[in-house]
């Protein structure tokens, strides 16, 4: 029996248009994520990453093939389905508590007022910020606002999370920490989780999964597998000698995307364990 994946990017298309100008910015994105699987998605700048992103959540039509959640047909932004954007300052409104923007989309989604409170509560707690619910983001740093904007996913109990980026504004060792909850907050939930980043060394430290991106007009240039073991530390993961092949093969691969390379060979591929897809001749 073939189970039907969460996520399904089937062979998609998106050229902007402005005017008579014609931008193809991804060319032809197929994979699949199933239930409960953290993937990580990297490329170089302009790969055409957060255009992915926007055509998953729904912010922005496909010019050719589908983007399927459940099964079904995205058309507009999914109710199943949360994102975490990179600008925290941006993502949360400034006039209401942490509470108040926790709140706001269980609201929206007429979720009774005792179970936002059971929800709001919860998710806080989750991400260690149960001291400050009465506090407004411009009070708290910028780690601390990023926090709220992952209980704010958290709490509305999204099938599947999508991040842009959301760690490239914070410091290193707040980085860190919000990787580890992450990784934390997915094996508990047992959430499916597609994570953007331009950072080589957190896409395999954090998933389960690396998409490398050619350059735009994009493709999957190799879906690499990664074979750590699933309790991952910040220090012990990455001394590991797999870690530093798994870093090198991805690594290798993105300085080729940026080359313009948009086909490895599978057996080009000693360190990864890739995964092909067919894909439609262009
Ligand atoms: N609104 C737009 N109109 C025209 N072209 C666009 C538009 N948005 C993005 N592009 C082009 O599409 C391509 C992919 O852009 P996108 O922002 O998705 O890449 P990215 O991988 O997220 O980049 P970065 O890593 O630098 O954030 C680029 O060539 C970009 O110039």
């Amino acid at each position: 029996m073939t189970l039907t994946p969460v996520l399904a990017v089937d062979h998609v298309k998106k050229v902007y248009t402005t005017g008579t100008r014609h931008v193809e910015a991804v060319r032809d994105l197929h994979f699949d994520v199933a239930r409960g699987e953290l993937v990580c998605v990297v490329g170089p700048s302009g790969a055409g990453k957060t255009t992915l992103l926007r055509c998953i959540a729904g912010l922005m039509d496909v010019t050719a093939g589908e983007v399927r959640l459940e099964g079904s047909a995205i058309s507009g932004p999914p109710r199943g389905m949360a994102v975490v954007f990179q600008e925290y300052g941006r993502s949360l409104f400034p006039w209401m508590t942490v509470r108040g923007n926790v709140e706001l989309p269980l609201k929206e989604k007429k979720v009774p007022r005792a179970r936002r409170t059971v929800l709001v509560d919860e998710a806080l707690a989750t991400v260690g910020l149960d001291h400050v619910h009465d506090s407004y983001p411009w009070q708290l740093s910028g780690g601390m606002q990023q926090r709220v904007a992952i209980a704010r996913a958290v709490a509305y109990e999204p099938h599947i999370l999508l991040m842009d980026e959301p760690f490239a504004a914070v410091d290193a060792q707040t980085r860190a920490d919000l990787e580890d909850l992450i990784r934390e907050l997915w094996a508990r939930l047992r959430v499916t989780v597609l994570f953007v980043t331009h950072d080589i060394d957190e896409a395999v430290y954090l998933g389960e999964r690396v998409l490398v991106l050619s350059n735009s007009p994009t493709v999957v240039l190799e879906d690499v597998r990664i074979d750590l073991p699933g309790e991952r530390d910040q220090l012990g993961t990455r001394a590991l000698p797999r870690f530093a092949e798994l870093r090198a093969h991805v690594y290798g691969l993105v300085q080729q995307a940026k080359r313009g390379v948009r086909a490895v060979p599978a057996d080009a591929s000693p360190a990864g364990q890739t995964l092909q897809y067919e894909r439609k001749p262009s």
